[in-house]
């Protein structure tokens, strides 16, 4: 307790001495602040002093403290205040006593006006001095004896008020800014809506580097430097106020050094590098004002980070260990799906010895699986997309020996009737099946390969009827395939002919068993012996010649031999065995395809094996569909169709061509993949095959290329027709001129075809179809060469005919008369003119003149002008004198002329 009551006396005598002088101090912070160490120095002096009968002199001295502090910054008690120890809180709160109005006037100052603040705390200790009297002061002090004395001061009392008295006085530091010694009389700052001053959103050198152009020296005074013109901010006017030379910014200090250095110095040569960037950061926007500018360092530090991030992400691609492909492949999907560069890939295949692009295919799995290993990359080859499309490898007999005998069951027989033209092959499919097709054929020819499934007396038979001409021998060739039996038709009064003997080839390739039926027995010229001569010519000896082959006497006409050939056929169908499996998914063999305006792609297909239903979905080759009808020969609608049975399907995806199989899959989905696999596979088989191929005619091209290019554009109502065209057209042989087909479609000749034609200097040959009434005008507008026929080797001579129109006509000399230059005579108008006498012959003026001197010829050319004394005239005979006039004036007397004439022939192919 005496203790505490000695502390408190003294805290007393004390707090009557700080009283005094914290008034004095507060006037004194106001005007310079003081440094801490000289603090107590002044404080304590002035304690004895601070006695209350003493108050009086109190405001003397107080001058006399404020002249002693006058250089003793403010700052420098308040930081105190801050950070003081706990015995010298009184200083706090004296500091707590101080004017508010007095702190809020020189908080709120903008640090821009400072001079404004300097005058008014010259001021202050003048207007603060005045209306404090002794009578005011005094309370003053009983109130913070009371405070000090008081039994628990709480040390967080002027704690919380620190921040309010020091706030103003430290400003905000950013970052970004060189860290400058807090300056001890910095007056307060006024802060902005971000809470930063504004002076601390500008850039460091803001307003230093450009000297306002106005800012001329005034008359008589010594130009200034350039660091001089520079507008002086509230820190540097502080600085030279209290003549102290704190720290400065790095950029004074280059500054500095640049003055030392000169023009030369490294920094001015950094600054005139970089002139934009400087005028740049002369800019003070909203980014400067929301504190959003990067500084230098910044954005120094963000190329940096940019820089080894790059480098980051080139350095850790992560390739591929192992990889699964599907083949063929291009280098260049296989070095993407390798995260490599193409060209490492071409340049390792180099090594290997392989010259390849980019684009080339690599289907060799060998050469890829080592490729992977030289980048450490294990490639298997994906091979269960070309197992999906393998599903037709198998044929349908060896689908059908592989099924088990309990799903067998007996099919139809699938005919087909082939032989030469006219020998009857409609008239006798007419009289099996009762109708008469053979009227309505145009130049009496099948056209179209027909399927029919028929009801005989001896069972169901499917017949297909194929075209006679040569030219559809591919076609005959796809029947013969489809086909259990071959009904060879040999009119007995004709015998066997070429397309005969190619149809024997044709059933024998494809191991058909033959029937011979020898048509026409009702003429009287029939000769059986002359067929079976002719046939076992052919390695095919008739039955009644103790050989194999069955022959059938018949006629279309009155429907002899009819029911024996039948009967012929179903014991072959019975010695065949031909069995089917109804119940397996449907597999069979396009026939015929054509583009119906309607219904779209409609394809004619024989059911070789299973049962096809509506709604199935199928593959023909590299086109899909699901079934949408189904109709027999007579248009009548089916919902399904089995084994041997020929239907007309819709709801292709495309147009099949004749001879694809078909095959029905699980859904619309697989199907459209199967197809797409196979359309891509096709795509490069024959990429690869116009390659070859355009490979093979360059190295032809030094021998004999063909000069001339016959382009065409063909289009037929049916598939069918159109390849029997085609491959008519295909067969002409020419070394001259060139067949170029570009372009073959079912259908009308459209607007498209026309302009396509046009385009490329291309002929139209329309098969069995006609031109679009849209096309018509184009057609003449164009003047495109369109031929349409009905028959096909009409069609086949008409392009033998265009194609020798391409070539050029043949010039053929024949002399027709001997003349003698006996004298010339000079024409100013025409030049020389040669006076000639026709030694023999006669002289036309439309022949041509060879100028033969001394015996050789000079000069080769046309009669310009033949005259007869002076009349124009159109021959001269032998005997005659007359006046010739060549193109040349090299015309010399004793010169001969071998008169010729000149005609042009046509070329042959
Ligand atoms: N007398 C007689 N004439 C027949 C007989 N069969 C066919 N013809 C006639 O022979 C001609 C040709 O008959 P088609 O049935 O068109 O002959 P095709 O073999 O089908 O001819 P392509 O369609 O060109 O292949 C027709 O005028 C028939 O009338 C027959 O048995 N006797």
């Amino acid at each position: 307790m005496a203790k505490n009551l000695k502390l408190n006396i003294k805290n007393t005598q004390l707090a009557k001495a700080i009283n005094l002088d914290s008034v004095k101090d507060k006037l004194a912070k106001k005007k310079a602040p003081a440094t801490k160490e000289k603090e107590p120095a002044v404080k304590q002096p002035a304690a004895p002093k601070a006695k209350l009968p003493k108050a009086k002199p109190a405001p003397r001295e107080l001058q006399e403290t404020i002249e002693v502090k006058e250089d003793t910054p403010k700052i420098r008690a308040r930081s105190r205040s801050v950070f003081a120890e706990p015995e010298k809180r009184e200083d706090l709160e004296e500091v707590s006593f101080e004017e508010p109005s007095q702190e809020s006037e020189s908080e709120v100052e903008v640090p821009l006006q400072t001079e404004e603040v300097e005058m008014e705390t010259e001021e202050a200790p003048h207007e603060t001095f005045e209306p404090i009297a002794q009578e005011e002061i005094q309370p003053i002090v009983e109130t913070v004896i009371e405070e000090i004395v008081a039994p628990e001061p709480t040390p967080e009392a002027p704690v919380q008020k620190e921040p309010e008295v020091v706030k103003p006085v430290v400003p905000p530091v950013r970052d970004f800014e060189p860290l400058k010694p807090v300056e001890p009389k910095a007056p307060p700052v006024k802060l902005g809506p971000t809470g930063r001053h504004v002076k601390d959103l500008l850039p460091a050198d803001w307003g230093k580097k450009k000297p306002l152009p106005t800012d001329k020296p005034a008359p008589g005074q010594p130009p200034k430097k350039s660091s001089e013109e520079k507008p002086k901010t509230s820190d540097e006017r502080a600085k030279e106020k209290t003549k102290e030379k704190p720290a400065r910014s790095l950029d004074l200090d280059l500054d500095d050094e640049e003055k030392k250095k000169g023009k030369s110095g490294k920094f001015k040569e950094f600054k005139d590098l970089k002139p934009a960037k400087k005028q740049d950061k002369s800019r003070f926007d909203s980014r400067d004002r929301q504190g959003l500018r990067e500084s230098d360092e910044d954005l120094r530090w963000r190329k940096r980070r940019h820089k080894s991030q790059k480098y980051e992400i080139e350095d850790t691609t992560i390739r591929p260990s192992s990889l699964k492909i599907r083949v063929p492949i291009s280098i260049k999907d296989l070095a993407v799906q390798m995260k490599l560069k193409a060209s490492q890939l071409v340049e390792k295949l180099f090594m290997q010895g392989l010259v390849l692009t980019l684009n080339d295919l690599l289907d060799d799995e060998t050469t890829i699986q080592l490729l992977g290993q030289e980048f450490g990359c294990e490639i298997t080859i994906d091979s269960s997309e070309q197992e999906r499309i393998r599903i037709t490898d198998k044929t349908i007999k060896e689908e059908v020996s592989l099924t088990s005998e309990d799903l067998l069951e007996p099919r139809a027989p699938i005919v087909a009737f082939m032989g030469h033209v006219d020998h009857g092959k409609t008239s006798l499919i007419d009289a099996i099946r009762k109708s008469n097709r053979a009227a309505s054929e145009a130049g009496a020819i099948t056209q179209h390969i027909g399927a029919f499934r028929c009801k005989t007396a001896v069972g169901d038979i499917a017949i297909l009827d194929t075209p006679g001409h040569e030219a559809f021998s591919a076609m005959r060739a796809r029947g013969a395939d489809a086909t259990d039996i071959v009904v060879l038709v040999v009119a007995g009064d004709e015998g066997i002919r070429q397309q005969t003997i190619e149809a024997i080839q044709q059933a024998k390739e494809a191991k058909v068993t033959i029937v011979v039926a020898i048509n026409k027995c009702d003429k009287p010229n029939f000769d059986q012996e002359l067929v079976y001569r002719q046939l076992s010519e052919q390695e095919l000896l008739p039955e009644a010649w103790g050989g194999t082959t069955i022959t059938v006497n018949c006629s279309a006409v009155t429907g002899q031999g009819i029911p024996e050939l039948l009967e012929m056929l179903a014991l072959q169908s019975e010695v065949l065995e031909l069995k089917a499996a109804p119940s397996a998914r449907a597999r069979g063999v396009v026939l015929e395809s054509e583009m119906h305006k309607g219904l779209g792609p409609v394809a004619t297909v024989l059911v070789q094996n299973g049962t096809l239903k509506v709604g199935n979905s199928c593959v023909f080759d590299y086109h899909f569909g699901r079934i949408k009808t189904m109709r027999d020969e007579f248009g009548n609608p089916l919902q399904e169709a089995g084994p041997s049975t020929p239907v007309e399907v819709t709801g292709l995806s495309g147009l099949p061509e004749a001879g694809q199989e078909f095959i029905v899959v699980k859904d619309e989905k697989e199907a459209k993949i199967i197809s797409d696999v196979r359309s891509q596979d096709r795509r490069q088989t024959t990429l690869t095959v116009k390659k070859a191929v355009s490979l093979e005619k360059l190295m032809e091209g030094s021998k004999d290329v063909p000069q001339k290019t016959l382009t065409l554009i063909l289009r037929a109502d049916v598939q069918g027709s159109l390849e029997a065209l085609r491959a008519g057209l295909l067969k002409i042989d020419s070394k001259k001129v060139d067949l170029n087909i570009i372009f073959a479609g079912v259908g009308e000749i459209s607007e498209s075809d026309v302009q396509f034609a046009n385009a490329s200097n291309a002929v139209i040959i329309g098969f069995h179809t006609q031109i679009e009434g849209h096309a018509e005008p184009l057609i003449k507008q164009y003047g495109v060469i369109v031929k349409l026929h009905d028959i096909i080797y009409h069609a086949i001579d008409d392009v033998k005919e265009l194609m020798a129109a391409q070539l050029d006509k043949i010039a053929i000399e024949t002399d027709k008369a001997k003349v003698e230059v006996r004298a010339t005579f000079k024409s100013s108008q025409h030049g020389v003119i040669a006076g000639c006498y026709v030694l023999e012959g006669t002289v036309n003026r439309n022949y041509h003149v060879k100028l033969i001197r001394a015996g050789s010829e000079i000069w080769k050319g046309s009669i310009s002008s033949l005259k007869r004394v002076k009349d124009d005239v159109r021959e001269v005979s032998k005997g005659f004198e007359c006046g010739i006039l060549l193109g040349t004036n090299d015309v010399q007397a004793g010169d001969l002329l071998n008169v010729y004439e000149v005609t042009y022939i046509k070329q042959t192919l």
